[in-house]
């Protein structure tokens, strides 16, 4: 029988997948991905945005998180008619890898017409698993790709440092 691929969150050790809060201080030396995984990444991010949930804005976003071992975890946007329970593409992406087993992100990928940098509230949520990520944009219409620090979109970020010790 052909083995199957590892499916996501498979086989994953928590205890290897800490929050990168934990390795803050090593966030300014990790290498940008490579440039075919950044390609990757943001092939991922636009195919993401088809299954954004929008009816209210029709702002369709989708977002696409590199973990540290390589595997590609998606999320769209998912509006509500109440409008402030609107989950964000970053956000879907961030609780669907945590709750596959990932905590450890090497960059995300952002789809949209513009090429919209993530809002206040993602970076600060981004900020918990990776100070230092590296952020892409995509603008659907004309293709245009801007990068990204997460720390130059959200220097001195709220973290668990900042919550005095009981
Ligand atoms: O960083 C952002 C900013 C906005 N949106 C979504 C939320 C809402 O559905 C729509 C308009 O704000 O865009 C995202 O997905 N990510």
């Amino acid at each position: 029988m052909a083995e199957s691929a590892p499916h996501f969150g498979e086989s994953t050790s928590l205890s290897l997948y800490p929050a990168m809060t934990d390795v803050h201080s090593h966030a300014s030396e990790i290498d940008p991905p490579s440039d075919e995984d950044v390609q990757r990444l943001i092939q991922a991010a636009i195919s993401a945005r088809d299954h954004a949930y929008a009816p209210h804005s029709h702002f369709y976003v989708g977002a696409a998180l590199l973990t540290h071992d390589g595997r590609i975890v998606e999320g769209c946007n998912v509006e509500n008619a109440s409008y402030s329970l609107t989950q964000c593409a970053e956000r879907t992406a961030v609780c669907t890898a945590v709750a596959g087993g990932y905590r450890m992100f090497h960059a995300v990928a952002i789809a949209s017409i513009g090429g919209a940098m993530p809002c206040g509230a993602c970076r600060q949520v981004l900020a918990e698993f990776g100070s230092d990520l590296y952020v892409y944009t995509i603008d659907v219409i004309d293709g245009d790709q801007q990068m990204r620090r997460l720390s130059e979109l959200l220097p001195d970020a709220f973290s668990t440092s900042d919550i005095p010790k009981r």
